[in-house]
């Protein structure tokens, strides 16, 4: 888990730099233009691809500063994906490692092999990061805005000092830290993204009305939707809010542990016990929300134009990203790639069910809750400019 002192460079990311929109704008763009040109024009397509693959170079641009060549993002995507994997299983190690750590040994073993590999991915980019930062540094402070140098995630944490510890980090924890920033916001967001658009599909009517306030805003316009264009969009923020309800991320955030003894509604939760929240469960308790089943996002239109809350500031109806100190750091982030993304997808495609077979909307838990049978589409151009 990340490091609390490290978090408000992960939480403050639009402070990395202005260029993070523009890095989404050619995600984005990237994307319109892989459904725009599939091999065979009106094929169905399996969207989860694309969406990860997006999401993910979307990402590693915010982590390194640079786009990443094709090859680099395949292996940097494979390695990550194999100490999740590996991980899983053998996170029983934490509960008694000397011993976990005979019985799980081949599950061990893969994990450090999986470790291994992931360093010997991302240290190259680490460094080269750490070269380009020295040479921009050594032409004065002017340079360094040049060029359109972005900067980047592990910018920050080249220059991170913690309290408790002398010096910057070392190398083998700026892996640690970048896998986390890649692996929590990749999948994360990918599956979001695959969650609503299959809500759409499944829901023309939803589609339509989300497309009909898109159109309000952009009029007879041809372009890209916009970050300005966004604000004026409350039916597609009810859209991602509703999507972050029904289909929650995972049945529990983190594991938490509580400080010192605490009286919780008459238990008592001794010191350094575990405390589980059940962010699934409570985004769907039907005495707080009205058919939690259903799929509705005009539940949150009733607010009387007031945002909803999601971070529990106030009252805590669902917690997707959770709440408090270990709220999720990437929420703005997330919150905004879903909105832009959405809003541009509809706008630019129709998306449609494929042979009349409905969209199947099953659940099946893997690093996140993810769609059992993955969503396949029509895909068809509403606009002939992309
Ligand atoms: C729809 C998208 C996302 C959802 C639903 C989500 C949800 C969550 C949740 C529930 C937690 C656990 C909070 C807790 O322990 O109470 C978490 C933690 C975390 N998330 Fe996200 N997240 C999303 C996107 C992102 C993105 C885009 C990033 C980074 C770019 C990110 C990075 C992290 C990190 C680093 C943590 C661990 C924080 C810590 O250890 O304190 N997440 N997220």
């Amino acid at each position: 888990m990340a490091h609390p002192e490290m978090q408000p460079h992960c939480r403050n990311s639009s402070s990395f730099s202005c260029k993070i929109l523009l890095a989404c704008t050619q995600a984005l763009q990237n994307l319109l233009e892989l459904l725009k040109s599939q091999p065979r024009y009106g094929d169905p397509v399996h969207v989860m691809d694309h969406f990860l693959h997006s999401m993910f170079s979307l990402l590693a641009l915010m982590c390194f500063g640079d786009k990443l060549e094709e090859n680099q993002i395949k292996d940097t995507m494979t390695a990550l994906r194999r100490v999740l994997m590996s991980f899983a299983p053998t996170s029983l190690l934490n509960i008694c490692p000397t011993f976990t750590r005979i019985i799980f040994r081949k599950q061990w073993e893969e994990l450090l092999q999986a470790r291994e590999l992931l360093e010997d991915v991302l240290i190259p980019l680490i460094r080269q990061r750490k070269k380009l930062k020295e040479e921009k540094l050594s032409k004065g402070q002017q340079e360094q805005h040049k060029d359109g140098y972005i900067l980047s995630y592990v910018d920050t944490l080249l220059d991170l000092q913690l309290s408790e510890k002398k010096g910057n980090l070392d190398e083998k924890e700026i892996v640690d830290l970048c896998s986390e920033f890649l692996n929590g916001g990749t999948d994360s967001t990918s599956t979001a993204l695959q969650w609503i658009m299959a809500n759409l599909v499944k829901y023309p009517h939803i589609q339509e009305k989300l497309f009909l306030e898109i159109k309000e805003v952009m009029g007879d316009s041809e372009d890209m939707i916009k970050e300005d264009d966004l604000q004026k969009m409350s039916y597609l923020k009810a859209v991602v809010l509703e999507r972050l309800r029904r289909h929650s991320l995972g049945k529990f955030s983190f594991p938490h542990a509580v400080l010192e003894d605490v009286v919780l509604d008459g238990y008592v939760v001794p010191k350094n016990g575990t405390v589980n929240f059940m962010i699934g469960q409570m985004a769907m308790d039907p005495k707080v929300w009205e058919n939690p089943m259903a799929f509705v996002p005009e539940r949150f239109l009733i607010n009387d134009g007031k945002v909803f809350d999601i971070t529990g500031s106030g009252e805590i109806k669902m917690m997707p990203f959770g709440a408090g100190r270990r709220i999720c750091p990437g929420l703005g982030l997330a919150m905004l790639n879903l909105e832009y993304f959405v809003a541009n997808l509809v706008w630019f495609f129709e998306w449609k069910i494929v042979d009349r077979v409905d969209v199947d909307l099953e659940e099946k838990h893997e690093f996140t809750v993810v769609m059992k049978n993955p969503l396949l589409a029509h895909v068809c151009p509403r606009l002939t400019r992309i």
